[in-house]
C-alpha cells in the first residue's frame, strides 16, 4: 500500500520526500485551477527541470482525449521509466494522471498531492484509477497504488464551498459504510464548521483500512462503493447539461436511495434510514428531476462495475456503520427507491 503522510508545511515536507526519492525527472500534471492555486505552494523546491502540464478543469476533462495530450506530453519531454509524475489537484488530476503514468512505458511512478477535500478523504488513495468512457464513469482504468500520497489541508483555503460540500458526501459515507460514533459527530447544519484535519485523518484511515484488506476489490471494497450505483448514474446523466452534479452531489443522492434499499433489502431500520435522510438533505438539499428521466438513470446502472452477469448488486446498509455487499436489486427496486427520493421534496 502507498504511504499516506499529513504535512504542516507542504513546501518543505515535499523537499525532503522528494530528496530521498530517485528519479531520471519530474513531471507535475495539474488542471488550470490547481495550476493557479496549488502550483504557488510547491513551485519554490521543484527542481528548474520539472515539465509541467495542465488541462482545463472539470469531470467532462476526464476521458480519453486529454489522455492523449498528456501521453503526448510525457512523450514530447522524453519520460522515461524512472520519470516521476507528481498529481496536483482533484480527483479528476489523480485518477487521470495516475491512470496515463501507470500505462506510459507499462508504468512510470506517481505520487499524489490532492488538493480537494474529496481527494483527500477519498480519491488520492487506494490505487483505483482511470477515466469515463461513453458517459460511463471510470468505464476504463486500471488499480495502481502510487508511490506516496502527502496531504496538506493548507491546499484548501482557496477551493470553492461547493467543492468543499462535494467531498464531505464520502466523509459521511466514510462514517456510515464503517463507524456510526464518526457519522454521527460529523456537524449537518453547519456542515462548513469542523475539525477537518482530524476528519480528514479519520476517513482516511478507514478507507486505507478497507483498501488494504481488499486492494482490488474482489469484496470487502466493494463497501466504499455504498451510495455509487444509483450516485454515479445520477452523475452520468446530468454530466454536460447545466444541471451538472459534482461527484459528491451524486453521491448523496444514491445514498439516499440506497438508505431505502437497505432499509427494504437488508436490515436497516426505517429510524436510521429516516436519520440518513435527514442529515443528507439538509446538506446537500434536494435535487429536481422529473419521473420520466428514472428509465434512462436505472439504465445507466447497468454499467456498474460490481454487477455480474446480468445481475445488479449493490453495496448496502445493515445498520449505520455497518454495510453489507453483493447484494441484487432488481430494476423495479431502484425505481422505487428514485421515487422516493423524489417524493422526499418538501
Ligand atoms: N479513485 C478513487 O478512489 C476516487 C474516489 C472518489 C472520487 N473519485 C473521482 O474523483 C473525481 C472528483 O474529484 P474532485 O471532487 O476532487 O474533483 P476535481 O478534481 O474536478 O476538483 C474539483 C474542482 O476544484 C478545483 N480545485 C482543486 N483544488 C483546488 C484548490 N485547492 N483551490 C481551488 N480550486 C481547486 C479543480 O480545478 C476543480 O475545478 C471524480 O471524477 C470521481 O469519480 C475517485
Ligand atoms: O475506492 C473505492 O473503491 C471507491 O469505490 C471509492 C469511491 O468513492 C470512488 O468514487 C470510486 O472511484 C468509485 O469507483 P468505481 O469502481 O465505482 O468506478
Ligand atoms: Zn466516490
Amino acid at each position: 500500500m502507498e504511504t499516506v503522510l499529513f504535512s504542516g508545511q507542504i513546501a518543505n515536507d515535499l523537499k525532503k520526500f522528494l530528496g530521498h526519492l530517485d528519479f531520471s525527472s519530474l513531471g507535475i500534471i495539474m488542471d488550470d485551477n490547481t495550476q493557479k492555486f496549488c502550483l504557488p505552494l510547491i513551485e519554490e523546491i521543484l527542481p528548474e527541470s520539472a515539465k509541467t502540464f495542465s488541462f482545463p478543469a472539470g469531470e467532462n476533462q476526464k476521458n480519453l482525449e486529454t489522455c492523449v495530450h498528456i501521453w503526448e506530453w510525457m512523450t514530447r519531454e522524453g519520460f522515461d521509466r524512472k520519470t516521476l509524475i507528481i498529481n496536483l489537484g482533484g480527483g479528476v488530476t489523480g485518477d487521470m494522471g495516475g491512470f496515463c503514468a501507470a500505462t506510459y512505458k507499462r508504468g512510470i511512478k506517481f505520487i499524489n498531492i490532492p488538493t480537494t477535500l474529496l481527494s483527500q478523504v477519498d480519491a488520492s488513495v487506494g490505487g483505483k484509477l482511470g477515466i469515463d468512457f461513453q458517459g460511463f464513469k471510470n468505464h476504463i482504468g486500471v488499480f495502481t497504488q502510487p508511490e506516496a500520497v502527502i496531504i496538506a489541508v493548507e491546499f484548501l483555503k482557496t477551493l470553492p464551498q461547493r467543492e468543499f460540500r462535494s467531498g464531505f458526501a464520502e466523509v459521511l459515507k466514510h462514517g456510515l459504510i464503517r463507524n456510526a460514533d464518526y457519522f454521527r459527530s460529523l456537524k449537518n447544519e453547519n456542515w462548513q464548521d469542523q475539525a477537518w484535519q482530524e476528519i480528514i485523518e479519520k476517513s482516511v484511515s478507514i478507507k486505507k483500512d478497507v483498501v488494504e484488506k481488499d486492494p482490488k476489490e474482489s469484496g470487502l471494497r466493494k463497501i466504499l462503493n455504498f451510495g455509487h450505483t444509483i450516485g454515479h448514474a445520477f452523475e452520468s446523466f446530468f454530466l454536460g447539461t447545466d444541471k451538472h452534479l459534482l461527484h459528491g452531489e451524486a453521491i448523496a443522492i444514491g445514498m439516499i436511495c440506497e438508505a431505502f434499499l437497505s432499509a427494504k433489502k437488508c436490515s436497516l431500520s426505517k429510524d436510521e434510514m429516516e436519520e440518513i435522510e435527514k442529515s443528507l438533505l439538509s446538506v446537500f438539499g434536494h435535487v429536481e428531476f422529473s419521473e420520466n428521466d428514472i428509465p434512462q438513470i436505472i439504465q445507466l446502472c447497468a454499467q456498474d462495475k460490481k454487477n455480474e452477469a446480468n445481475t445488479l448488486y449493490f453495496s448496502l446498509l445493515r445498520r449505520i456503520g455497518e454495510c453489507d455487499y453483493q447484494i441484487p436489486v432488481t430494476a423495479q427496486e431502484i425505481h422505487e427507491s428514485i421515487q422516493h427520493y423524489r417524493s422526499l421534496k418538501l
